[in-house]
Formats: structure tokens, sequence, C-alpha cells
């Protein structure tokens, strides 16, 4: 059987690393402030916001929440982006995803301010990131958060033959450049991808990300390798599953994510842990 990666657990380290960091800032007078807007009604953002609302408060870094109604204006969005970004008591400013139809997604990551870009999205930190820069900047927060799972297990990088089912700007794309960064052999696979499961049954690193549950069962994974789940769905019953069909997938895996429990709670650990970085780096 698999050795489960618990990333619950490890985001309790994490948050206890990110607090005694908060701790030491306000001693000194530097209060980390976090900025999430939030726009339209869907659900699950509603859920992920406030869960970051709440685990910042427990972290002592200041957070608002700024909730925008769905029909909200593209200029008026920008508007509010720009204030935070004029705002020297804000370090961390992000807008959660996904974003009604009249939103041009893009425009919004190009309007934060790379250097309070607490999501990383923004194209000069994702250049900073395909360049392997040796500045500091911030990661897209999932992907940044999984290379803290590899590594607090223990899982061999260099020369490992990497494989990242899906290519989306938080995950997928991301997901490639850290662990090319960190040398790894990096192969992308997508929905256009000729005979996927060849390269999946070739992996010793297993990433998904795309949103279909189940998708790869154990036959399509290399025995002994590490998969990391990024599913995030509710089946018929609301109960979450992964992309990953666990039960299939366990008896051949060497280490695997839970979904929940995974790389969830890592995300937000990770977005804690960063907008703390981002404080000190603009110190
Ligand atoms: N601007 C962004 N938007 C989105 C991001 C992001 O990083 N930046 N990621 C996801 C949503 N997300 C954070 O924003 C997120 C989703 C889920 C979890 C999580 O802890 N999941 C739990 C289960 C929670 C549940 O029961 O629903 C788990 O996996 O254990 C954290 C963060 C898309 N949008
Ligand atoms: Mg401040």
């Amino acid at each position: 059987m698999a050795e489960l990666i618990d990333g619950k657990q490890l985001a309790k380290t994490v948050n206890a690393q990110t607090k005694r960091a908060v701790t030491e800032l306000k001693t000194r007078g530097v209060n980390p402030k976090l900025i999430v807007i939030l726009v339209g009604e869907d659900k699950a953002s509603q859920i992920y916001v406030r869960n970051k609302q709440r685990k910042a408060v427990q972290l002592g870094i200041i957070s608002e929440t700024t909730r925008l109604p769905e029909d909200v204006s593209q200029a008026e969005l920008l508007k509010l982006i720009d204030q935070y970004n004029h705002d020297d008591t804000v370090n961390g400013v992000m807008v959660q995803s996904p974003l009604p139809r009249q939103i041009d997604e893009a425009a919004v990551t190009r309007a934060i301010l790379p250097t309070k870009d607490v999501d990383g999205f923004n194209p000069e930190n994702v250049g900073q990131l395909y360049s392997n820069s040796n500045l500091n900047f911030p990661v897209s927060c999932t992907p940044k958060g999984i290379m803290s799972m590899l590594k607090a297990y223990q899982v061999t990088l260099a020369g490992a033959n990497a494989v990242i089912v899906g290519r989306s700007n938080i995950v997928g794309r991301p997901m490639a450049a850290l662990l090319l960064n960190a040398s790894a052999t990096v192969t992308v696979v997508h929905s256009q991808t000729k005979d996927m499961r060849a390269y999946t049954r070739n992996a010793d690193i297993l990433i998904v990300a795309t949103g279909i549950a189940h998708l790869i069962k154990g036959e399509d994974i290399k025995p002994g390798a590490t998969v990391i789940d990024v599913g995030m769905n509710r089946d018929e019953n609301g109960k979450l599953t992964g992309d990953v069909d666990f039960d299939s997938a366990e008896p051949v895996a060497g280490k695997i994510t839970p979904v929940p429990g995974g790389v969830g709670p890592m995300t937000i650990a990770t977005l804690m842990q960063q907008t703390v970085e981002l404080t000190k780096w603009s110190e």
C-alpha cells in the first residue's frame, strides 16, 4: 500500500511556521496584510475565500475580503486593484478564480502589481519562474505547495520522469516550470495528447489536474510512483473526489495524496506563507 502524503498535517506545520514569522514581523511593527477579491456568487469560491480569511486571522495576518457583484465591469475591478496597488499597508492581492464572462482574466493578472501578486499569476512573475530566476518572486500557490509536499516526503526530483496531466495557468504550467527548475524530466499531457496513458504509465511523479473525476486509475500508474491528485470534483451525492481513482491507485503507487486532505490545505497554507514572504521582500 502506498504511503499517504498528508497535506492536512503538513499544512499545520507550514501554518505554525507562518504564525511564528508573523509574530516576529509584528514585534518590529510590520503587519502583513492580504486582500482577497471575490467576484460573483460561485458557491465553491465563497467557501475557499471564507477559509482563506479564517486562516489568515488565525495566523495573525490582517485580511480583508472584498465582494463584488456578478455583473461588475472590468473597469471597476481594475480600478479596485489599482487602489490596492497604491495602498502601502497592503502586501498581497488576489482575485478568486473563476471570474464571470465579462472579465478578461489575463488583464486582471497583468493589473496586480508583481510585488503584491500573491497568486503569482502576473506574467512578470510567470516569466521569472520560467527563466529559473534567482530573484525572489511569488509562484502559483497550488504547485508551490505541491513542491513543499514532495520535499517533505523526500521525493527525488532530479532526473525523475515527471508527468503532469493538465495545462492550466494555475496548476499545470507553473508545475512544469517548478519541476524543470528542480531538474526533473517534465512532460505535460492534455486533452489533445495521443495515448495519454503511455506517458502516465512511465511517470515516477504523476501530477493530475484536469477536473475529470477518476480519470487516472491504478492501471495507468507505474508501480511505486508518487501520485499527486489536484482534482476537486463533487459526485452526485456532493462527496468530494479527485481526478485519481484512489481505491485502484493506492495499491500501485509508492506515495499518494488523498482528496480531501491533500493538495487543498497546502494551497491555503502556501498562500499565507507567500503573503509573509511578499511582506518581507518589500521591507
Ligand atoms: N485566484 C485563485 N483562484 C483559485 C485558486 C488559486 O490558487 N488562486 N485555487 C482554486 C481554489 N482554491 C483556492 O483558491 C482552493 C480550493 C480548495 C482548497 C481546499 O482546501 N480543499 C479541501 C476540500 C474543501 C472542500 O471540502 O470543498 C481539500 O482538498 O481538502 C483550497 C483552496 C481555484 N481558484
Ligand atoms: Mg503592512
